[in-house]
């Protein structure tokens, strides 16, 4: 298990509601530090329960910080949470809902699920040849016969994705036709995702290290004013995961889970995520046909670049493409307004 990292780790947590479902995290996060966003209403008050250790930024706040850049930042949309990364100086990122609470393992034991993402992000990935008995790196695992001794060592990890128990990440659609569908399957892996292939990343239970990747972890402009929504992790997902691959940086699924205790209203997801059904089937295909030069050697680089590319590209489809490019080109601007480029050499920052 890795060593508690506590000086090492944000916990990003975009917020409409109250924040009690930290209660039930407490044992868990209350040694890390904590950036809540609130979305919404900047009069509302949002009570953090006693004893954390956060810091709390409403619309105003973003607006103060950031002037003109501010625009990058969604409004009336869990999109907002990328402001939290943006702020932060941690080497870990974690970022949760608010509506996802601790899930149990098949033996009954609660799962410190933040504990299991710095174990992924701390052991290398796999992502040029599979590894049949999964992640080589867990206790009483290793690489099977067949597998390439120039490859045991791995490649950094940027990215963990978590999964979750209960209600499901559908999209509108499936929900309305299976509204009753609750994940109870609960799979002991952990697996890379293997370069060139793309996936569907959810930002409910998501952790990555934000100095090999964070520069690329941008939820777009989505909810208030804007075409589309529900499509912010997808676009970072997307995103992420062409920069990973060029970079030679690892991208892990599976373990840990928690358990996501609603579901939302798939009237008022169909609406948010109407475009994104038809404009993912150019989206997907453009990501698979993204070519970063070599001269991209960061998250930064590659990231001005895949802006460049998806506005030639996608520009096309709709002009939102065209003003999410800009988004994304202002998104850099204000992080290395914040952060002294990282200058990443061979996956150690
Ligand atoms: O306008 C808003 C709406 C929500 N939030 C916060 O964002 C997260 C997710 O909200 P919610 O749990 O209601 O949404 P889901 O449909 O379950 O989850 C989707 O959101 C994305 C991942 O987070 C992904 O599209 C789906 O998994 C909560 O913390 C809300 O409080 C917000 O800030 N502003
Ligand atoms: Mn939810």
């Amino acid at each position: 298990m890795a060593p508690t990292l506590n000086g090492e780790v944000d916990i990003v947590i975009p917020t409409i509601r109250s924040l009690n479902f930290l209660e039930d995290w407490r044992p868990f996060f209350e040694p890390y530090h904590l950036i809540i966003i609130q979305d919404g209403d900047p009069t509302k008050e949002i009570k953090v329960p006693e004893g954390f250790d956060y810091e709390l930024y409403n619309r105003n706040d973003i607006n103060r910080i950031l002037g003109p850049k501010a625009n990058c930042i969604s409004f009336k949309d869990g999109a907002c949470r990328c402001f939290g990364f943006l702020v932060s100086k941690k080497k870990f990122i974690y970022t949760i809902d608010d509506d996802c609470f601790v899930a149990k393992d098949p033996s009954g034991k609660e799962i410190d699920a933040l504990a299991k993402h710095l174990e992924n992000l701390t052991k290398p990935s796999t992502p040029y040849y599979f590894n049949t008995l999964y992640d080589p790196y867990r206790e009483g695992a290793d690489f099977v016969r067949g597998y390439p001794f120039s490859l045991r060592a791995g490649v950094p990890t940027a990215v963990s994705h978590g999964l979750w128990l209960n209600i499901p990440d559908y999209d509108a659609p499936t929900q309305l036709v299976k509204p009753l569908d609750r994940n109870t399957r609960y799979v002991d892996a952990v697996l890379t995702i293997p370069k060139g292939t793309l996936y569907p990343m959810c930002a409910m239970n998501l952790a990555f290290n934000r100095e090999l990747i964070g520069a690329a972890m941008y939820f777009g402009i989505m909810g208030d004013g804007q075409p589309l929504g529900r499509y912010d992790d997808m676009w970072a997902g997307w995103c992420t995961k062409v920069v990973c691959d060029h970079l030679g940086y690892g991208v892990k699924t599976g373990l840990p889970y928690l358990w996501h205790s609603k579901a939302s209203n798939p009237f008022v997801n169909l609406k948010k995520e109407y475009n994104g059904l038809f404009w993912q089937e150019e989206m997907i295909p453009f990501f698979q046909s993204v070519i970063l030069p070599k001269k991209c050697t960061n998250a930064q680089e590659c990231y001005l670049e895949l802006a460049k590319q998806a506005k030639e590209k996608l520009g096309p489809v709709d002009p939102y493409f065209n003003n999410l490019a800009d988004a994304m080109v202002t998104w850099i601007e204000a992080w290395e307004e914040f952060n002294a480029p990282a200058k990443v050499k061979n996956g150690t920052a």
